[in-house]
């Protein structure tokens, strides 16, 4: 922050300091300049708190009166020193500004030097709250706390129970006839209506409804509209109901983002400046028709990943039951054999991989579905479908699902083969070759072993570049990252990693494929049904790539179109081009 003062005067100058508690100025006998450059010891400050000392160099003063830029933080604070002087403060924040013009030129003789305290400084404004509930509370200790005074509007002013200190409470009448213009409505619907018969002293207010509903549709309007309906004479203002009486009593706010909406432009705009100074990031939603879906945002039980849970879920029970009937119960009905004890370790180590694998290929199935939707309409003015938007909106959420899968598939090959099970089978292997008297137990298969090692480093790769996806994919690291390293790491290290799993897969299976044990029932194995999904995704994406394909699909991209729109077209598009 710059500050440059100059001042009228014939040879006076200034030398002084600012700092929080108390001012020093002095005047210094002309040295014959003509500029008083104040110069802050710390160039930024951004905080509330004023500069904690500020040491003016000293230079004369211009006749053309003074200036002095300032943050606006810091114009209340610098106020009780420059009383009666010719100053000009300007101070230029996003909504401030402030414009004091004195008369006089300074006079540094006239200079008071006055401690802080006994400073004059401007009564904070008072904001009103009707009802005294679990909210109202919170918001009223978070608001003094914030510098802000309060009076609450009850019904029983006198047996309201404990109230913020500092607070006072009244009748809604006289809270309302206060002179506070922001009125939060802390009440539940249900008991809006008397607010109606105070219709006189809420006019011109601004009230703020944060009123949430049980459920959705609960009512044909919603709060904000209905409390609208009922004072029309006041602005309503929905908003800040996605915060809780919990993290407002906590102080859980810094940087939490809270939306507004309203008809008035300057409601809000109170509205916001209030939330702003609370820590909260405003985001603004429009006029009061949107107050439905601001109602319904409390309501949503993780939106974005109802999908891909259920996805998850599908597949899981699937592939359990099918690998229960080809495993297990096909033992127990074919070989009369129990081996029903794998329904713990080995049967959800096929199960995990197979899902983590399948939801892995379906984070790139919609791009590559997309790639084809718009090569096949020779444009992309035209919109998705619904069904392919909202899978392409959860991509992450499947990402972070299947990579959630392929942690616990990375935790149980590492103990599986310590089990009971896998170490008994191995030693009756080793025992009844030794009782067949074989000479050489332990043939070792030079192809077997290759097929293993290049397995388990497929496995290892590919669960790397995993947890590679999954961190960028963390708002903190992916923030970081410019728009092109991003994307590189999310489609082009995405689709090796798909590649290296789905290699995996084969390699697992590269020798049973022809054995004709290996369809049981004639079902084949599950692993081999997991590679369907990610064999198609990548061969799509290989012809994507080719080049004939990618050249006339990056024209598209660019906004190149098969055919020139007629005017009937135009028509039909416009429905869906958004
Ligand atoms: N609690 C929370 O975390 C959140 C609550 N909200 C919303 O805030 C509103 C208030 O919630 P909350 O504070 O939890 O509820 P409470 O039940 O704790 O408080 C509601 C207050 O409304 C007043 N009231 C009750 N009945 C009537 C009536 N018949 N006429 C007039 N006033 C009445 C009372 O205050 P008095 O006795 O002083 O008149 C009462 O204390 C609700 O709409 C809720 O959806 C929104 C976000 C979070
Ligand atoms: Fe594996």
């Amino acid at each position: 922050m710059e500050f440059s003062v100059k001042k009228g005067g014939t040879g006076t100058q200034i030398k002084g300091s600012f700092s929080r508690s108390a001012c020093h100025m002095r005047r210094v006998p002309s040295a014959g300049s003509s500029e008083l450059q104040l110069s802050p010891e710390s160039p930024r400050v951004q905080s509330d708190a004023p500069p904690s000392s500020l040491h003016h160099s000293c230079a004369p003063l211009t006749p053309s009166g003074s200036s002095i830029s300032l943050h606006h933080h810091h114009y209340q604070w610098i106020m009780p020193y420059l009383t009666q002087q010719t100053l000009t403060i300007q101070t230029q924040s996003e909504n401030v500004t402030v414009v004091l013009r004195l008369s006089e030129m300074m006079k540094p003789e006239s200079v008071l030097m006055h401690p802080l305290g006994t400073a004059a400084a401007p009564e904070p404004e008072l904001l009103c709250i009707f009802g005294t509930g679990d909210l109202g509370r919170s918001l009223g200790q978070r608001l003094l706390q914030s510098g802000y005074r309060v009076v609450y509007g009850s019904r029983r002013p006198h047996s309201c129970g404990p109230l913020p200190q500092g607070a006072q409470v009244m009748s809604h009448a006289a809270a309302a006839a206060q002179s506070a213009r922001l009125i939060f409505i802390c009440i539940h619907r249900e008991h809006y209506a008397f607010l109606e018969t105070m219709a006189p002293h809420l006019e011109g207010k601004v009230l703020v409804d944060i009123s949430n509903n049980l459920k959705k549709d609960m009512y044909p309007e919603a709060n904000a509209a209905y409390l609208q309906r009922l004072l029309p004479d006041a602005s309503v203002v929905k908003g800040l109901n996605t915060l809780s009486a919990w993290a407002l009593q906590n102080g859980l706010l810094a940087g939490k983002q809270v939306f507004l909406c309203g008809d008035s432009a300057e409601g809000k705009q109170a509205v916001a400046a209030m939330s702003t100074k609370l820590g909260l990031t405003v985001l603004d939603k429009g006029s009061l028709s949107a107050a439905r879906e601001l109602e319904d945002f409390p309501l949503q039980l993780f939106p974005e990943w109802r999908l891909p849970l259920r996805v998850a879920v599908g597949l899981t029970a699937f592939f359990f039951f099918y690998l229960l009937i080809r495993d297990v119960i096909y033992a127990y009905v074919e070989q009369g054999k129990d081996i029903s004890y794998r329904i713990t370790m080995a049967l959800g180590n096929k199960v995990f991989p197979i899902v983590s694998l399948i939801m892995l290929s379906l984070c790139y199935l919609p791009g590559v579905i997309a790639a084809f939707l718009q090569l096949y309409r020779g444009t992309k003015y035209r919109r998705f479908p619904d069904w392919l938007d909202r899978w392409m909106l959860c991509r992450k959420q499947m990402g972070l699902i299947a990579l959630g899968f392929a942690f616990l598939h990375a935790i149980y090959t590492f103990v599986i083969s310590t089990r009971y099970a896998v170490r008994h089978k191995l030693i009756s292997r080793v025992v009844d070759e030794m009782k067949k008297n074989k000479t050489t137990p332990f043939d070792f298969d030079n192809t077997e072993a290759w097929g293993q090692d290049s397995f388990y480093m497929l496995g290892i790769l590919g669960f790397f570049l995993y947890v590679l996806l999954g961190l960028t994919s963390l708002p903190s690291v992916g923030g970081s990252l410019s728009w092109r390293e991003f994307n590189f790491i999310q489609s082009k290290l995405g689709h090796l990693t798909l590649i290296i799993c789905t290699s995996h897969g084969y390699i697992y299976g590269w020798n049973k494929f022809l054995r004709p044990s290996t369809y049981k029932w004639y079902t084949p194995p599950g692993y081999m049904l997991c590679l369907v999904v990610p064999s198609v995704v990548l061969v799509l994406k290989a012809l994507v790539l080719l080049p004939c394909v990618d050249r006339t699909l990056t024209r598209i991209r660019q906004g190149w179109e098969r055919t020139q729109p007629n005017e009937e077209m135009v028509q039909a598009t416009n429905l869906y081009v958004w």
